[in-house]
């Protein structure tokens, strides 16, 4: 380019313009010639082509053009300072842009206004071309490839030889460039002339109808209706893809969960003071490692890789730690055991994690809060009930960290041992469980319960855990839909530090606490290389720790493990150690997580199922004997009805036998001269003979005794004969509650008077003698002496003995015609003798019937005997009925 003040070459001036059919518009310009564009020169000569080209325009336009044209030629040539060259007729390039786009408008306009006769922006640039330039072939450069006859503008003023000689003197390197683009242009003129007479030919039936432009407009139509759908589903695409990923991390996440293996996470600490003092440096590579994964660089910078579940980098706070385990923590509430637990070296933030401090709480607040939220959301469906006990395993020994500690000497510290329960899950009977249900009482329970957990102070960590502790959440759900019970248990485990015994430099006490944690952590690597090598035999029981925990590590929980480690180099040992257990436990696997149903409601219907299980056995055995009892009800009522068959022939023998008698003592008294006195008893005697009233038949025989005559016996008072007999007489003898009673009296034997033979009383007739008053008197020294069958042949004063009905009415009847003694004294005889207090147990026996009617009395000994006698009636019973009955006979 040619500076301000600079001698420019004496070349004509060129104007570029650039057809705007081949070029967009805003790039028509035109340019220097030392940075050519696209076009060949057309050589404008000054004044006079400026003078052409502004008369190409129309009047109207022409003055605001001239004035436009005229202002920026001046300026250019006045910025350039090459007015006297351009004057003389230099050439001058010119790249004007700023003006170039108006004034190019002003010139289209201009010439599809004037000149145009066909309207096609082809032609019309082509006219635009050669009205500007108005060149004749001719007069263009003489020989000049660069130009041809239609394209170069003579500027009418020079002469063609003086542009040639120009040319000739000052064969710039640019012009070589020119001639090359003026070719280029040549050929595309051609081709543009070419086209322009095809343009010519085409008619318009060759040109596309209407239905072709329609046809066009619905393509355009269709086309922007395919980009708009194409677009709505790249974005389809794009959120499916998301909600893809999304749901395959999920299913990853549910089939690592079914698959049952052991989640563990990572979690580093930073650096702390002491280590950076020191100089230590972080070992822990997270950078060049993929996600989930990180490099520990080892002292031989060797590199070792760990996976796990999901790392945590130093800068990762409590919050982003607590987000990761939630949905672990939350599955409590839907029914699961959950086991979250703290491993590593002391000293690596075990405690941090867990249980944090008051700014950075830790998982076990979070979690309680988490579950009281979520309980809260649930609460039109679900009831939670949510309990927390805290206990520690320290020297092997388990203690209620919610239970302060008397003083030992007053009181020793209640033993907890671990038992299995009836469903097979580990319990601690007597651990405290205190229940909650907001946030402020849950921080003081933990508070509490770390302030009374063994601490002490090492040289690794001033505050190192000494103890495992746990902390277990028991949630009881109910369904308020279903009424379907859950209680399920979230252990929180903060487990003391795995240091190495010389790597701590600890002694005494501390030495000891090491040793058994040391012990219960290796058991648990012990369960950990059992459950992952799949051995049948898992050594859980060989610490309180892996006891306590046997359901969470192997059973049916869903178990995360918090892998702490320390990112200093000073560290690299245990860090590895730690990280090689912890690789070891993400290859358990265990059984898929279940539902824990509540058992304590199906202990207590399983205790009802059996109960009623019980109940039934009894009351069959119950009917069983209820039947059995039928049946010897049966038999023995058969029995009865063949005694009294035999009874009622026995009675009939008896009433011919006494015919006969009557007949023989009729005859005897008949050849005999009666005494006075015998007569007279004679006379008062009944007669012998079978009665004259109908017999009514025999009641049936029971020891059972009947509710009708049992609630009269409960509800009379059982009378009392002597005092009736003292009181009314007439009315007793009328009372129909007398029943056959059997008793034994002794006789004196009677000297008649005339004979003085003895009398040998004889049935009732001896009956009537025993009664006489002197005898009785004399016989007895008090009264009459009534005993009973057992007191058979006791006396030699006893010439006969007698079995009798007792009848009251009858006994009544006879003391009243020949006793001396009054009615009280008989009674009292009656009473006090053994009959009658066997008499007196059967007095509520007889049916009701007979006591109404009380117009029958069983008058033969077998009978009264049958009556008194308490029957139990069994096969074996009756054997023995029959050997009494016999005796009856
Ligand atoms: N991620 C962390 N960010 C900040 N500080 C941490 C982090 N982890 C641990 N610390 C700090 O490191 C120190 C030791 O942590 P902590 O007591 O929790 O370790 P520990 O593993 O429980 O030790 P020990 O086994 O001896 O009980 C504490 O002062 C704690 O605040």
């Amino acid at each position: 380019m040619y500076r301000e003040g600079e001698n420019a070459p004496a070349v004509p001036v060129q104007l570029h313009l650039l057809p705007p059919v081949l070029y967009p518009k805003e790039r028509l310009c035109f340019d220097f010639l030392d940075e050519p564009t696209w076009c060949s020169p057309h050589v404008v000569k000054d004044q006079d082509a400026w003078v052409r080209l502004k008369s190409c325009f129309t009047p109207d336009t022409t003055s605001s053009i001239d004035l436009e044209l005229d202002k920026i030629f001046s300026s250019i040539v006045q910025f350039h300072g090459w007015q006297r060259r351009f004057m003389a007729g230099n050439l001058i390039y010119i790249c004007f842009y700023t003006y170039m786009d108006r004034f190019l408008d002003y010139i289209v306009d201009g010439l599809c206004f004037s000149n145009c006769s066909e309207k096609t922006p082809e032609l019309e640039t082509l006219t635009l071309s050669m009205k500007l330039l108005n060149l004749d072939a001719d007069q263009t450069l003489e020989g000049s490839p660069n130009c041809d006859s239609e394209n170069v503008v003579s500027n009418g003023g020079e002469s063609n030889s003086d542009i040639h000689s120009d040319q000739e003197q000052h064969t710039l390197p640019i012009f070589e460039k020119i001639e090359k683009l003026s070719n280029k242009v040549k050929i595309l003129r051609r081709e543009h002339i070419a086209l322009s007479n095809e343009v010519k030919t085409i008619t318009s039936d060759s040109l596309p109808g209407s239905e072709v432009f329609t046809a066009l407009q619905n393509l355009g139509e269709e086309h922007e209706t395919l980009k708009k759908k194409y677009q709505e589903e790249c974005q389809t695409l794009k959120t499916k893809f998301h909600q893809e990923s999304t749901e395959r991390r999920k299913l990853y996440n549910e089939v690592i969960e079914l698959k049952g293996n052991i989640r563990v996470f990572c979690r580093c600490r930073p650096l702390n003071q002491d280590e950076i003092t020191k100089g230590s440096t972080s070992v822990v590579d997270f950078e060049s490692s993929q996600e989930n994964e990180l490099k520990i660089t080892a002292s031989d910078s060797s590199k070792k890789q760990f996976k796990f579940d999901h790392i945590f980098r130093p800068e990762d706070n409590q919050e982003a730690v607590f987000s990761q385990t939630l949905p672990l923590v939350v599955s409590v509430l839907d029914g699961f055991n959950v086991c979250i637990f703290a491993y590593g070296q002391t000293g690596t933030g075990k405690t941090f994690t867990m249980e944090g401090n008051a700014e950075n709480r830790g998982v076990n607040y979070r979690t309680l809060e988490e579950l009281f939220k979520v309980s809260k959301e649930r609460s039109e469906i679900m009831r939670y009930e949510v309990s927390v006990s805290m206990l520690e395993v320290y020297n092997e020994k388990i203690r209620d960290l919610l239970v302060e500690d008397k003083d030992p000497e007053q009181q020793p510290p209640k033993k907890l041992e671990i038992k299995q329960s009836a469903e097979g899950t580990q319990e601690v009977p007597g651990l405290a469980e205190v229940a909650v249900s907001k946030t402020d009482e849950v921080w003081e329970l933990l508070k509490n319960g770390s302030r009374v957990r063994s601490v002490g102070s090492t040289n690794a960590n001033e505050l190192s855990s000494r103890s495992h502790c746990l902390l277990r959440v028991t949630v009881r759900g109910e369904n308020l839909v279903n009424g379907h019970k859950t209680r399920s248990h979230l252990w929180l485990v903060d487990l003391a530090g795995s240091e190495r015994v010389g790597k701590i430099e600890v002694e005494g006490e501390r030495l000891k606490e090491s040793q058994f944690i040391n012990k219960s952590l290796s058991a648990l690597g012990d369960v950990i290389s059992a459950l992952a090598s799949k051995t049948s035999h898992i050594p859980y029981r060989n610490s309180k720790l892996t006891h306590i925990l046997q359901s969470s590590l192997g059973g049916d929980c869903k178990t995360l493990m918090f892998v702490q480690i320390s990112p200093s180099s000073a560290d690299l040992g245990e860090t590895i150690c730690s990280l090689n257990f912890a690789s070891r436990v993400r290859g358990v696997e265990h059984g898929p997580a279940r539902k824990q149903t509540d058992v304590t409601d199906l202990f207590k219907y399983k205790q009802l199922a059996e109960k009623a299980k019980h109940d039934e056995k009894e009351t069959k055995k119950l009917q069983d004997s209820v039947q059995s009892l039928q049946l010897r009800l049966s038999a023995r009522e058969h029995i009865c009805r063949t005694l009294q068959e035999k009874v009622r022939d026995l009675e009939s023998q008896l009433a011919e036998e006494r015919k006969t008698r009557q007949k023989q003592e009729n005859r005897a008294l008949s050849s005999l001269k009666p005494p006075l006195g015998l007569s007279t008893i004679s006379e008062k005697r009944p007669p012998l003979g079978p009665s004259t009233k109908p017999r009514l038949p025999l009641r049936r025989i029971t020891n059972f005794v009947s509710s009708q005559s049992q609630s009269q016996s409960e509800s009379k008072p059982k009378p009392n004969y002597a005092n009736l007999l003292s009181s009314n007489e007439k009315e007793n003898i009328s009372k129909p509650i007398m029943r056959a009673r059997r008793g034994s009296f002794v006789s004196k034997p009677v000297q008649t008077a005339t004979t003085g033979s003895v009398l040998k009383p004889k049935r009732r007739a001896s009956v009537a003698a025993a009664f006489h008053s002197e005898s009785v008197a004399g016989a007895s020294g008090g009264g009459p002496r009534l005993r009973n069958e057992s007191n058979n042949n006791n006396t030699n004063r006893v010439v006969g003995r007698h079995s009798f009905v007792w009848d009251p009415q009858r006994v009544w009847r006879t003391s009243r015609v020949q006793s001396p003694l009054n009615g009280k004294e008989v009674a009292a005889v009656v009473e006090a003798t053994p009959v009658a207090a066997a008499a007196r147990r059967f007095m509520g026996s007889p049916p009701s019937s007979q006591a109404v009617v009380g117009s029958w009395k069983p008058k033969h000994p077998t009978v009264v005997a049958l009556q008194r006698k308490q029957l139990v009636w069994s096969p074996l019973k009756h054997r023995g009925t029959k050997a009494v009955r016999k005796s009856f006979v």
